[in-house]
């Protein structure tokens, strides 16, 4: 099996992303990190950026142990001088050092012919090659240069002594064939090229960083270059961990693997996350929220069966503890019944079936259902009060230089009856309505409203106690929207006391 060497650059081109700007602290916080996930090469910097990064690599340099450090240059003297005093101490140094070979680049930003830039890298590397015994040269914008001109760099670089030579497509232009049939050429077209690894270093602006990555490694790529989360420049680079699992899932087509501690992946990502600031989508392969969530019942149903009907690698492969099944409204009963397993509650299929149906009525209204919100639900339906008084709808009109009104609809075991009422308050109004459907002289005596789940989207649950005479009575009542939560509550315990009455005056009827 041909071993990947892993170049980490989440510490220079990663945080070449807009916004982020990572400490000393958090670099160090950071490479130790990569070194438990055994990278074996990570550019900690580019030390003639500032005096402040040039300190950070430093620090980097000084704190890792069994990982290649490496600082970027310029192909100029005084970068490459930054170099050196920036990996002091380290345990293995290694400098890296560019200059761009593309038309575009030539012309425009450097305003060199070819002669001048092939002089250019080739006095840089000589010059790097005094201090450092390992240096990696890189073609900056390698993927839009003409072949012939690159493997003429390349030659010179691999008759310089460049240890690593890298063909980097730094604005993400290429497409897999073209980008894998580069290294083909170089393998086949350059004197001596096995004496330098060749690297790949990708980036995503049409998405395909991952996908040219692996055309790379199938045409020969022995390094590739990327950064955790795939944070970097613009869309970024390729995300080292898809890279991983790619080869660690497909083991067999590839015939190639990374060293890298798997288990570490999501660890290192969620890291990278917190300390750039830069969020992880859901989405996101590998390390997104979702990679292992499933929220459709036919996906749900297939995973309770066989897990490798929807997952191709395993949550715990990358440091996860397990695949999540997410109660939303495509769910089904198959995951349902199992939540409520997970929760305690062995209910009969009937009582499964009557809870699903409320279950679908609130995934409708929320984009997950949460433990809470299934607790709260389940809570309300095991109560089993008859219901005399059913809510229907209820209509408010509410502004603030008016008078609340409320209109409710509630049905009755033969009828159904509609009442309007005003109040000083929307929850007044509504009350003082359902007083009139219902006819009954209750006080409230408590109201209270809590929030059960998170979220702009959250359950909010009102619980009211009502009093007439000497009986009270509390009701609850659940919704998205708290002033239907206040009515259900309020008509909930006017069922409650309905049923207290009859279970007292049985009682008293019973002691005369
Ligand atoms: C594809 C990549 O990711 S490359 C790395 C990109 N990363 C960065 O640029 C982050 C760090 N950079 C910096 O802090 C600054 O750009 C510095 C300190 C390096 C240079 O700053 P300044 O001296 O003010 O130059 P500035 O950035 O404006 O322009 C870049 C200069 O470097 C030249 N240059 C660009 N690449 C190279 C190279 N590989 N070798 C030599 N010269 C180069 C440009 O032609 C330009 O030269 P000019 O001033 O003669 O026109
Ligand atoms: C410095 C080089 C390797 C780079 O980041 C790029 O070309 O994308
Ligand atoms: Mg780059």
């Amino acid at each position: 099996m041909r071993k990947i060497y892993v170049f980490d650059t989440t510490l220079r081109d990663g945080e070449q992303s807009p916004g982020v700007n990572l400490n000393t602290r958090e670099k160090v916080e950071i490479a130790l990190q990569l070194e438990k996930l055994k990278i074996d090469r990570m550019e900690a910097g580019f030390p003639a950026a500032s005096p402040g990064d040039l300190a950070a690599v430093n620090a980097v340099a000084r704190a890792v142990k069994d990982v290649t450090v490496i600082g970027l240059s310029r192909s100029r003297e005084n970068d490459i001088d930054a170099v050196r005093e920036a990996l002091q101490g380290a345990q293995d140094p290694c400098i890296h050092v560019f200059l761009a070979t593309s038309p575009i680049h030539r012309k425009f930003k450097l305003r060199m012919e070819k002669q001048q830039v092939l002089e250019t890298a080739q006095a840089s590397i000589r010059y790097a090659k005094k201090y450092f015994s390992k240096v990696e040269f890189s073609l900056e914008d390698a993927g839009r240069t003409e072949l012939d001109f690159m493997a003429e760099v390349v030659g010179m670089a691999v008759r310089e002594g460049a240890n690593v030579v890298n063909i980097p497509d730094t604005v993400g232009y290429l497409n897999p064939s073209e980008y894998g049939a580069i290294f083909k050429y170089l393998k086949e077209n350059v004197p001596d090229i096995e004496k330098v690894q060749l690297s790949a270093h990708c980036h995503n602006d049409l998405g395909m960083a991952t996908a040219n990555t692996l055309a790379a490694i199938l045409n020969g790529a022995d390094q590739i270059e990327g950064t955790i989360n795939g944070i970097g420049e613009r869309a970024g680079n390729t995300a080292i961990e898809e890279i991983a699992m790619a080869l660690a899932t497909r083991e067999e087509f590839f015939e190639a693997k990374t060293g890298l501690v798997l288990t570490e992946i999501a660890r290192t990502s969620r890291l990278v996350s917190k300390l750039t600031g830069m969020v992880v989508p859901g989405n996101k392969a590998i390390v997104g929220a979702n990679a292992f969530a499933h929220e459709s019942g036919i996906h749900q149903d297939g995973m309770l069966k066989e897990k490798t009907t929807y997952e191709i690698m395993t949550p715990e492969s990358i440091g996860l503890k397990e695949s999540k099944l997410v109660l939303g409204k495509h769910s089904g009963r198959h995951a349902f019944r199992e939540k409520l397993l997970d929760l305690g509650y062995e209910l009969s299929e009937e009582q499964v079936n009557d809870a699903f149906a409320k279950f679908k009525v609130l995934a409708d209204k929320k984009k997950e259902v949460s433990d809470e919100d299934l607790l709260a639900l389940l809570e309300e339906k095991l109560i089993d009060t008859p219901e005399v008084f059913k809510l229907e709808t209820i209509f408010v009109a509410y502004g603030n230089e008016s008078t609340p009104t409320a209109r409710v609809r509630i049905a009755t075991a033969d009828q159904t009856i509609e009442e309007e009422a005003e109040g000083n308050g929307s929850v007044d109004a509504i009350y003082n309505a359902i007083d009139k459907v219902t006819g009954e002289e209750v006080t409230l005596a408590d109201y209270s409203i809590k929030s059960v789940t998170h979220g702009k989207d959250a359950q909010g649950e009102v619980h009211v106690v009502l009093s007439q005479n000497d009986v009270a009575a509390q009701g609850r009542g659940l919704s998205t929207d708290i002033l239907e939560a206040s009515a259900r509550a309020y008509v909930d315990a006017v069922n409650v006391l309905i049923e207290k009455r009859k279970t007292f005056s049985r009682r008293e009827r019973a002691t005369l």
